[in-house]
C-alpha cells in the first residue's frame, strides 16, 4: 500500500515554507530533485546579491579618487569570495534537509516527482528505485530553470547558466553574457566589477526592457560606459574559439566575439515538462506555467501551485508571499484568500541599482490614464552632493484625481531600499501629499531624494496622457 500523507509538496524552495504549524499533528511530504533549499538560497538571490555586495565594494575602491581619496585595488581573491559566499549557503541548503528528513511530521523524498494519477505522485529516487505516494492535498513549488537558445545547445560549445558559474574555478579574462535582462545585468556588474571584460548580447534597443523606458535607456548608457553591450544583436552562430579553447560567437551583424566563458541569461521557464502534469490533471498555459485561479488553486481538485512554476512574477517575494496565501487557503477551503499580486515591486542589483513598482509610463499611456510625472535627480540633493552623482534619478507617476502614486522608478545608489516607503504608500493607499508631509524624512539622508520627488509632483498641473515620454534630465 503505498504511504498516504496529508499534504505533499514538490520543491523545497518556498515550498518549504508551507509545514506551517497547522500541520503540526498531520503527516507531510517533501519532495525535492535539486539542491534543498531551491533556486534562491542555493543558485539565485542570496549567492549573487553576496557576489554583489563584493562587486560594488571592489568599485566603490576604484571610483574611491573621485572624492579625493586614493586607493587601489589590489586584486579580488575570487576562489576566496566563491568559497566564503557557499561555505555559508551550503550549511543552510544541507540543514534545511537534514531538518525535512528528521522532522516529526515530515518525510523528504529526495528525487524527482511527477504525477501518476490524480494526486498521486511517484519519485524517481537517486538509487533508481521509484517510490509512490498518495495525498488529500498537494503543492506544486517545482520553480523554474534557465531556457538555453538553441544556436548555443545545438552547437556542442560548453557555456553556463546562472546556476553554474558562480562556482567557476577560477575567474575569466573575457565572459560573453547572451541576453539582456535581469541575470545579464547583475552577473555583467559582478564579473566587470571583479576586472573582466564583459560583452553583453541582447536581442533588444536597450537592455532591461521590462522597466519604463527612459530609465532602462539610461542604464543602457551607463551600462556601455563599463561593459561592451551590443544591444539589437543576435547570435547566429556559436563556435569554439581558436585552438578549441573558448567561445567565438557570431552576430547577426557578420561580427564575432571572442570570449573565455559564456554565461547563458535568456529566461527561465516554469519546470512542468516532466511532471507528469496531463496524469495529474494540471493545465498548462502556454508558455509552460501551471494555471491556477485566483486562489491558487490548479485544475486539478486539492492541487495548488505556487512561485515561478505558476506566478507571473519570478521573484522571491512573490513566491514567499503565495506559500504564505497558500499555507493558509490549505486549512481554510472556507475562507480563501487571494494570491497579492498587486503593486509587485523589483529590483535589480547592478551598477547603478534600479528598483521600481507600479506602472511605467509607458503603461500609463496605453491604458489612457491621466497622470504627471517628476523627475527628481539624486545630484539635486545634499547627499547626492556628497556623492557627487550626476546620473541618478527618482522618477515618480502619479494620479492627479487622486493624489495617489501609480508607479515609482529608481535608478542609483540604495535604489532597492529607497524605494520601500513608496511601496508601503502604494500599498496602504496613501496619498503624495501624505507621504511628502504627513511624516518626518531625515535631513540630509539619501531619503530626501524620495521626499523631494513626491514633493516635486504637481498634481495640479494640467494630467498628461499623451504618448512623449518624460526625460530624465
Ligand atoms: C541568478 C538568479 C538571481 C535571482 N535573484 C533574485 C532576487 O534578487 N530577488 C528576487 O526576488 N528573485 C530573484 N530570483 C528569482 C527567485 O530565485 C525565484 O523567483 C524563486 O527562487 C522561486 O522560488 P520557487 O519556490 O518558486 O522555486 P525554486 O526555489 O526554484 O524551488 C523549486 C524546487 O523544486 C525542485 N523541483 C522541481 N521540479 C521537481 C520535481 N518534479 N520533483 C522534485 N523536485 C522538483 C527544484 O529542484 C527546486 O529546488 C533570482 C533567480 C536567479 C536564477
Ligand atoms: N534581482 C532580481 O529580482 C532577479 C535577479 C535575477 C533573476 N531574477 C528573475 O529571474 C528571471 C530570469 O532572469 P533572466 O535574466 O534569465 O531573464 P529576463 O527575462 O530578465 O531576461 C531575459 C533576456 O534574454 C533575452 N533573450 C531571450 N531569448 C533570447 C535569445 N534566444 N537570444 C538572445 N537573447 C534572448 C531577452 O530579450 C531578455 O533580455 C527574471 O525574469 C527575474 O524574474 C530576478
Amino acid at each position: 500500500m503505498d504511504p498516504h500523507y496529508d499534504l505533499a509538496i514538490i520543491g523545497s524552495g518556498s515550498g518549504n515554507a508551507l509545514v506551517t504549524p497547522d500541520f503540526d499533528d498531520k503527516r507531510v511530504a517533501v519532495i525535492e530533485g535539486g539542491t534543498f533549499g531551491g533556486t534562491c538560497l542555493n543558485v539565485g538571490c542570496i549567492p549573487t546579491k553576496m557576489f554583489v555586495y563584493a562587486a560594488d565594494l571592489a568599485r566603490d575602491v576604484r571610483d574611491a579618487h573621485r572624492y579625493g581619496v586614493d586607493a587601489t585595488l589590489e586584486g579580488v581573491r575570487w576562489i576566496d569570495v566563491r568559497d566564503r559566499i557557499f561555505g555559508r549557503i551550503d550549511p543552510i541548503s544541507e540543514g534545511g534537509r537534514k531538518y525535512r528528513q528528521d522532522g516529526p511530521n515530515t518525510t523528504a523524498y529526495l528525487g524527482h516527482a511527477r504525477f501518476t494519477g490524480e494526486r498521486r505522485l511517484t519519485v524517481a529516487l537517486p538509487d533508481g528505485r521509484e517510490e509512490t505516494l498518495t495525498a488529500d492535498q498537494v503543492v506544486v513549488a517545482a520553480g523554474a530553470h534557465p531556457v538555453v537558445p538553441d544556436v548555443v545547445t545545438e552547437s556542442g560549445v560548453p557555456f553556463h547558466t546562472s546556476d553554474t558559474i558562480m562556482r567557476i574555478d577560477e575567474l575569466p579574462r573575457r565572459l560573453a553574457i547572451l541576453g539582456g535582462g535581469f541575470i545579464a545585468a547583475e552577473m555583467a556588474h559582478v564579473f566587470a566589477s571583479f576586472g573582466v571584460h564583459v560583452t553583453v548580447l541582447a536581442r533588444a534597443s536597450h537592455l532591461l526592457r521590462h522597466l519604463d523606458t527612459g530609465i532602462a535607456q539610461r542604464f543602457t548608457d551607463l551600462a556601455r560606459e563599463q561593459w561592451d553591450v551590443r544591444t539589437g544583436t543576435n547570435v547566429v552562430g556559436v563556435e569554439r574559439g581558436a585552438g578549441g579553447a573558448g567561445v567565438r560567437l557570431r552576430l547577426d551583424s557578420a561580427a564575432v566575439v571572442d570570449a573565455d566563458l559564456l554565461l547563458v541569461a535568456t529566461g527561465r521557464r516554469a519546470n512542468t515538462a516532466e511532471l507528469g502534469t496531463d496524469a495529474g490533471g494540471l493545465r498548462l498555459l502556454e508558455d509552460g506555467r501551471i494555471e491556477v485561479d485566483e486562489f491558487g488553486r490548479t485544475s486539478a481538485p486539492g492541487v495548488w501551485a505556487l512561485g515561478d512554476v505558476s506566478a507571473p512574477y519570478q521573484l522571491k517575494h512573490v513566491a514567499n508571499a503565495e506559500a504564505r496565501t497558500i499555507a493558509h487557503n490549505l486549512v481554510h477551503h472556507d475562507d480563501l484568500r487571494p494570491l497579492p499580486h498587486r503593486r509587485v515591486p523589483s529590483g535589480v542589483f547592478s551598477h547603478p541599482q534600479i528598483a521600481t513598482v507600479g506602472l511605467t509610463e509607458e503603461e500609463c499611456v496605453e491604458q489612457g490614464l491621466a497622470h504627471v510625472t517628476y523627475v527628481q535627480a539624486y545630484g539635486d540633493t545634499a547627499y547626492g552632493w556628497a556623492m557627487e552623482d550626476t546620473t541618478s534619478v527618482c522618477k515618480l507617476i502619479a494620479d492627479p484625481s487622486t493624489g495617489l502614486l501609480l508607479g515609482a522608478h529608481l535608478m542609483g545608489p540604495q535604489a532597492t531600499t529607497l524605494i520601500q516607503p513608496l511601496v508601503q504608500g502604494m500599498a496602504f493607499g496613501t496619498t503624495v501629499q501624505h507621504l511628502a508631509r504627513g511624516q518626518y524624512w531625515i535631513h540630509p539622508a539619501l531619503a530626501e531624494v524620495v521626499e523631494n520627488a513626491l514633493l516635486g509632483l504637481r498634481l495640479d498641473a494640467p494630467a498628461f496622457s499623451g504618448d512623449s515620454q518624460t526625460t530624465l534630465g
